[in-house]
């Protein structure tokens, strides 16, 4: 597996992932988008920080690729979208720049009041202006921090302890949360028009795009001070430039903006009152090592097969989700990929009935595990974990999932129903303790069948010597018969056959027996 870096990341992220198996890393850290859709052909793993741009048509040169590692929060440099249809796992490291980030904003919010920067310019520059760099208390003042995540209570905390009175706006900042962390819960109007100071800590996403524009400007109080250590574009620059103008806005610190590296001529380079860094935020010692072990941990499991956190193009299971739902992770994918080989054609609808037990989890992850089993079976590895309710959606597919607390017989039963134009197939599983998961029904009839391996199935007229003519023919190809499952509802009807066999059935054998007296249906089936 081949690993390309393409940001400067810590050595010991490298050797992270070195220490994986069969894992080659190969850094480029200077590459132009041209050489980068050279280099990514034939690339299993990417890792970077902010400064490479991952655009659909870097991904599709991407033929390889199976996932992305950010090392650090923002994602909005990768199109997560098209990798999301592609399949690739989109990761980031979330944790391990917040203090660095949080104490930034810190940094630039006492620069700014109390002009650390330009005094240092001016002293250096031979003089000794004390009247000209009078500043501003934090002590007593209001802070607006819009996004109370990971970063913004961060901030909150170290306000509280500089004396500050603390206002927070998230739509997710619940009153008992705002409570704990000592801040007031606000409106993002009521907010920004009381504060004395605002910073921004969002993701830049379409809601947050401009969210402070001339029509937030407006509102502030005249002489308030802006920080944004989050990403550029939260703020509009422009409108910026214009409430600095005309005195609404008295000073502001940015450490990102609209376009990385800022444009050499952008009229912020001009303003005595605006404190820039170049996106530092997460550039300290320890930010960059714990970000490149964390990212290198989980591009290095996801390339071995092993389970992984902090994909942001998966749902996100705690580590009780994961230990409630892994056991009937197997059942939901080899429930999807045996109804799917009943029927050779895509079903335009699909329901999946969590019952018992299961109904009381977070069964989506279980969703999207059957679907991959049943689009993998017609589309192999285009499908997986991540685009599967994608790939569903592209061929119209129609997908419910209803929980049923109650289970008649079973623990935990999941049954899937797929509907064609004008027939539908039902088939459900449930899992035995100690016995694994089982096949216990299909289309009304009970079986009981392990979900692995070869199979072949049948529908036929229950009459006597069919099993006997199905033996004779795997016999005489010298495949042999592990397991027999048959049900019927009346003597004479209709009736299926489930049989296990050591080894694939031909084709050739799979059409003798369907063309048997009384066979409908004869299907071979590999778990
Ligand atoms: N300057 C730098 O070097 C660094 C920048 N960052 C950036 O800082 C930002 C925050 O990072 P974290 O705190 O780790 O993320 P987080 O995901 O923990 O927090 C983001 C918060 O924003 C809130 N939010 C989302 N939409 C919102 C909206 N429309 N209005 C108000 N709040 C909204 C979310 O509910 C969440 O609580 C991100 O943009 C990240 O990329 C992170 C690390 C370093
Ligand atoms: O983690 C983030 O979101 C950051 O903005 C840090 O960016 P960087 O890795 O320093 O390019």
């Amino acid at each position: 597996m081949k690993v390309l870096v393409t940001d400067g990341i810590s050595e010991l992220g490298v050797e992270k992932l070195q220490s994986f198996p069969n894992i080659e890393v190969i850094v480029r850290p200077e590459l132009t988008p041209d050489e980068l859709l050279e280099e990514i052909a034939d690339v299993d793993a990417l890792l970077l920080r902010s400064q490479s741009k991952i655009t659909e048509k870097v991904l599709q040169a991407a033929v390889q690729l199976k996932v992305i590692g950010r090392a650090g929060v923002g994602v909005d440099n990768i199109d997560v979208t098209a990798a999301t249809r592609r399949g690739i796992v989109v990761l980031n490291a979330p944790d391990g720049n917040t203090i660095s980030a949080a104490e930034h904003t810190f940094a630039m919010l006492i620069s700014l009041s109390r002009h650390i920067p330009q005094a240092d310019a001016s002293i250096r520059s031979g003089r000794w202006d004390r009247k000209k760099f009078i500043g501003v208390e934090l002590a007593g003042k209001t802070l607006a921090v819009l996004g109370m995540g990971r970063i913004g209570s961060e901030v909150a905390k170290r306000a509280l302890a500089f004396q500050m009175r603390v206002i927070g706006y998230d739509p997710f900042l619940t009153q008992e949360r705002a409570k704990v962390l000592g801040v007031e819960a606000k409106p993002l109007e009521e907010a920004i028009a009381e504060a004395d100071f605002i910073t921004v800590h969002t993701p830049l996403t379409k809601e947050t795009h401009h969210l402070l524009n001339d029509a937030a400007f407006y509102r502030m109080k005249r002489g308030v001070r802006i920080v944004n250590c989050a990403r550029g574009g939260i703020i509009d620059e422009q409108a910026l430039l214009r409430a600095i103008e005309e005195g609404i806005v008295a000073g502001a610190a940015l450490d990102v903006f609209e376009r990385e590296p800022l444009d050499a001529h952008h009229p912020l380079l001009s303003r005595s009152d605006v404190v820039l860094t170049p996106h530092l935020g997460a550039s300290t010692v320890e930010a960059q090592v714990n970000v490149a072990i964390d990212v290198a941990e989980e591009v290095g499991r996801v390339l071995s097969g092993l389970p992984f956190r902090n994909a942001v193009n998966l749902p996100s299971l705690t580590a009780e989700q994961n230990r409630e739902l892994s056991p009937y992770l197997e059942l939901a994918e080899k429930i999807g990929l045996f109804a799917t080989q009943l029927v050779p054609e895509a079903p335009q609808s699909i329901e999946i009935t969590y019952s018992g037990g299961l109904a009381q989890l977070d069964v989506s992850f279980l969703t999207r595990t059957l679907l991959k089993g049943l689009l993998a079976y017609h589309y192999q590895d285009e499908v997986n974990y991540v685009n599967a309710p994608i790939v569903a959606e592209q061929l119209h597919i129609q997908v419910r999932d209803v929980r049923e607390p109650k289970s008649k017989v079973f623990q935990n039963l999941i049954s899937l129903h797929l509907y064609f134009s004008g027939a539908q197939i039902k088939v459900a599983g449930t899992l035995y303790n100690g016995f694994g998961p089982r096949i216990v029904e299909v289309d009304g009839y009970a079986v009981d069948a392990p979900v692995e391996g070869n199979m072949v199935f049948t529908r036929h007229v229950d009459q006597p010597g069919m099993i006997g003519k199905m033996g004779t023919l795997l016999g005489d190809v010298g495949i042999n018969i592990a397991g027999m499952q048959v049900g019927r509802r009346e003597s004479g009807g209709e009736a299926i056959m489930i049989l296990s066999v050591d080894k694939i059935v031909p084709d050739s054998v799979i059409q003798q027996i369907g063309s048997v007296s009384g066979v409908r249906v004869a299907r071979a089936i590999q778990l």
